[in-house]
């Protein structure tokens, strides 16, 4: 069968281990081929080709239910579920999705995109189906990586509870986006490497049939060969969360992995199935690769493994201006360190990680453990920096207020991707910080516009003693040529005046604002054009007097507007013209006391209410 015949999974159970091991590497071919034209996730899907085959061989979606944790791996899946020809349209606007998407097909049961979703999913539809009495099986695959998040623990733990049927196919890859890091990776080498699956069941075998023993032995022995012709095996690790236990398989062989699928469907309760995978597999470069250049690309040379896309020579990716500006800066300041969630590449910190290694702390996919280890280090005396994507910040929300802001600790955190990020669509976009955070009390926000800037609000940073975010956005600047250092007063805005009579005023932030400039200036508009490189605390000075001019104002806000900037600007505005009259919790935290006391304190009672009232009548 070719891949352009491939309509349903259903057409794959006719073909015999040959033919499936032929598609395997039709699959591989196409996707090195189709990923080096548009970009896209290179290295995860190559390592799971087989096992996505023999996923689909022996459970039939849409019926049973397919989860793949993250989703960035799911290319294959959606090849076998007939999408082979949208391949070209990856990741581009009304194109293929970059992961599991439920309008696109049937065979897409979940969405995902952030990591360490799909345990808890797939315990959601195996209680869902019990409750219904339906009948399905419900598979999650999960790598190394996403296995280690906290959500993942938090799932694993129910699951031995709940004790329902499904199937957890753990992709061990020994990488996450880089080397996997934490004590659980160095538990799963002890499993990897241990090998009892094929070793103790040959001599459980050999040593029953000589019947050697005495009957304590044997009864073990007996009781252990039974679990042994279910394929089950004890591992420690999954063993303490009360799961069974099936593998290391090899996750490139299609018939052994089609037959320790089926043990598992017979399974009565939930079981975890160690597929040993290599990522990058077929491609020389990915498959070397241990720094995580191969996991997610843009377009390629196949032949020389070099990236299609450069960079001018004066331009550096933000996350490149970021981590430079920290490396001049822990040069001098031996007390400042580098912590990343799992993403040390993207986040271009492996040149702090080689030049400082005692000071760089890769904490795995753990956002929220990322900040709060942070705060500990930075109660302990230490200067801590926290790269985080903006969209994974989500996930410590908690952290950033009741760790971080309400004990007011200076830590630098550095919110990548911040902005519309593209390709990854709508579980990437990194447009929600500033909302997000702009309610939290104490913390200070702010966005650069340029490498100069971005230099200053760092060295700001480090010098404010306080919570101090830094947004950048995906995409790149250019830089001057040395990096330099001076202070920016908190909460300063800066403007420019383009014509002698402004009709209006542009309040703008990050690299939009000298792309604004440029085009005012072009066209000989007569504006002025703001740069609010703060969001908390914004400019209140700078505020008034552009109201005082009454021209209009139009705010350019990329990201979304409700709780944004403009919702800043407004609620300023409001306050200042005195039109709707608002009653609220200001901007800080609120200590104990019963709640009558406190909301007489904070002015949230009945009586502040008609005070406010009779003196405005
Ligand atoms: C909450 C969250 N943090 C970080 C990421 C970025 N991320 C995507 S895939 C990945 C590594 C996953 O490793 P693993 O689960 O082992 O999958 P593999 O790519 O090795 O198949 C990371 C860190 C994410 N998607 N979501
Ligand atoms: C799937 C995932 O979450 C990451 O692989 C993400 O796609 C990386 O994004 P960047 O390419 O912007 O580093
Ligand atoms: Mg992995």
């Amino acid at each position: 069968m070719r891949l352009y015949d491939i309509e349903s999974p259903d057409q794959i159970r006719s073909l015999t281990i040959p033919q499936l091991n032929a598609l395997a590497e039709d699959i591989r071919h196409f996707l090195i081929h189709s990923i080096s034209k548009t970009g896209g996730h290179l290295s995860s899907n190559l390592g799971i080709v087989e096992t996505t085959i023999a996923m689909h061989y022996v459970f039939h979606g849409p019926q049973d239910k397919m989860i793949f944790d993250v989703g960035h791996q799911a290319y294959v899946h959606k090849i076998l579920t007939g999408r082979s020809t949208l391949f070209p349209t990856l990741r581009q606007l009304d194109g293929l999705s970059g992961f599991q998407k439920r309008k696109e097909s049937v065979y897409d049961c979940w969405e995902a995109g952030h990591s360490s979703t799909s345990l808890s999913a797939a315990l959601g539809y195996a209680a869902a189906r019990d409750i219904l009495h339906q009948d399905y099986n419900v598979v999650a695959l999960i790598g190394d990586g996403a296995i280690t998040s906290g959500m993942s623990m938090e799932a694993l733990n129910d699951i031995g509870a709940q004790k329902r049927k499904m199937i957890i196919i753990f992709n061990d890859n020994n990488m996450s986006i880089s080397k996997n890091h934490g004590g659980m990776e160095k538990r799963i080498t002890s499993i990897r490497s241990s090998r009892v699956y094929r070793n103790v069941k040959q001599d459980v075998k050999g040593s029953l049939d000589h019947n050697k023993f005495g009957t304590e032995t044997l009864k073990f022995m007996t009781a252990f060969r039974d679990r042994l012709k279910k394929g089950l095996i004890d591992a420690p690790l999954f063993e303490e969360f009360n799961l069974d236990y099936m593998g290391p398989v090899n996750g490139h062989n299609i018939a052994e992995l089609i037959k320790v699928f089926e043990t598992a469907k017979e399974h009565d309760g939930p079981i975890v199935v160690h597929v040993r995978t290599k990522k990058g597999k077929g491609y020389s470069f990915a498959e070397q690769d241990t720094v995580g250049k191969w996991h997610g690309v843009s377009p390629f040379n196949i032949a020389t493994g070099q990236s299609l896309m450069k960079l001018p020579p004066n331009e550096k990716s933000w996350s490149q201006i970021i981590s430079d500006a920290l490396i001049q800066l822990a040069k001098k300041d031996p007390k400042i360190v580098a912590i990343t969630p799992a993403m040390a590449q993207g986040s271009k910190l492996m040149k702090f990680a080689k030049m400082f290694p005692d000071r760089f702390f890769d904490c795995g996919i753990a956002e929220q453990h990322a900040i709060t280890m942070a705060c500990g280090m930075s109660l302990g005396g230490l200067h801590p920096f926290v790269s985080v994507y903006s969209s994974f910040l989500q996930r410590a929300y908690d952290q950033m207020n009741h760790d971080l802001a309400r004990m007011n600790l200076p830590v630098v955190v550095g919110i990548d991707r911040a902005g519309l990020v593209g390709d990854d669509g709508e579980t990437h976009q990194g447009v929600f910080d500033i909302a997000m955070l702009r309610s939290i009390p104490n913390l200070i926000l702010s966005q650069p516009k340029d490498a100069k800037e971005a230099y200053d609000l760092i060295y700001t940073a480090f010098t404010s003693g306080k919570p101090f975010c830094i947004r950048y956005p995906r995409g790149q600047a250019m830089v001057p040529e040395t990096i330099t250092f001076d202070s920016i007063p908190i909460g300063s805005w800066t403007k420019k005046q383009f014509g002698l009579h402004p009709k209006g005023i542009i309040i703008a932030y990050g690299p939009d604002v000298e792309r604004i400039e440029h085009t005012v200036q072009e066209n000989e508009y007569e504006m002025i054009v703001v740069n609010a490189r703060f969001f908390k605390p914004i400019d209140e000075h700078l505020l008034t007097s552009l109201l005082n001019l009454n021209l209009p104002i139009y705010v350019f806000e990329t990201d979304v507007t409700i709780g944004g900037l403009s919702s800043a600007i407004l609620e300023f505005q409001n306050q200042y013209k005195n039109k709707i009259h608002i009653l609220g919790i200001s901007d800080h935290f609120v200590e104990h006391g019963s709640i009558r006391a406190l909301r007489k304190k904070e002015h949230i009672d009945l009586e502040s209410l008609f005070k406010e009232i009779d003196a405005h009548e």
